[in-house]
C-alpha cells in the first residue's frame, strides 16, 4: 500500500526535527542547520530558480523532481525557524472555502 501524501510530509517533517542533534558529516539536514539561515536561504533560492527553468520545459518529471527539491528546502527552513507542520497546514486549511480573489483583497492586493 502507497503511502498518502500527509504521511510521507508528516515522517519528513519528523525526519527534520531529528537532525537537529544530528552530526553534519553524515546528514545533508544537519549541514543545512550548521550552515545557519543563510545556507537554507541560499539553497531555497536556488531551487526556485531551478523550478522556473523546469516550469518553462516540456518534462514533467523534471518540473516534479525540483518542485521536490522546493518542498523539501521549505520544509527545512520551517522546521530551522520553529514553523511546524501543523502550523503552514493550518493555515492553508483556514483559507479553503475562501476565494483566492476575496484573500487577496484582504491582504490589500488588487
Ligand atoms: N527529501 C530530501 C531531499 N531532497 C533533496 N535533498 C538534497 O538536496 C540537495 C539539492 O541540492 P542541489 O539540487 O543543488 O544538488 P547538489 O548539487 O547535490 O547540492 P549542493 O551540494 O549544492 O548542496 C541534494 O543534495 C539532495 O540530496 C534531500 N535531502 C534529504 N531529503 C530527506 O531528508 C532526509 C534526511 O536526510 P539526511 O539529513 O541527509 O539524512 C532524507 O532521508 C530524505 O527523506
Amino acid at each position: 500500500m502507497s503511502e498518502t501524501p500527509e504521511n510521507v510530509l508528516q515522517r519528513l517533517f519528523e525526519t527534520l526535527e531529528s537532525r537537529k542533534q544530528a552530526d553534519p558529516s553524515s546528514s545533508y539536514v544537519a549541514r543545512l542547520y550548521d550552515g545557519g539561515i543563510d545556507l537554507i536561504l541560499k539553497k531555497l533560492g536556488e531551487e526556485a530558480a531551478e523550478t522556473l527553468i523546469a516550469a518553462k520545459n516540456p518534462d514533467r518529471a523534471a518540473l516534479t523532481y525540483e518542485l521536490a527539491d522546493l518542498w523539501f528546502h521549505s520544509l527545512v527552513l520551517a522546521a530551522q525557524t520553529g514553523i511546524s507542520l501543523n502550523d503552514i497546514t493550518k493555515e492553508l486549511a483556514r483559507r479553503m472555502g475562501r476565494s483566492g480573489l476575496d484573500e487577496k483583497a484582504a491582504r490589500g492586493g488588487q
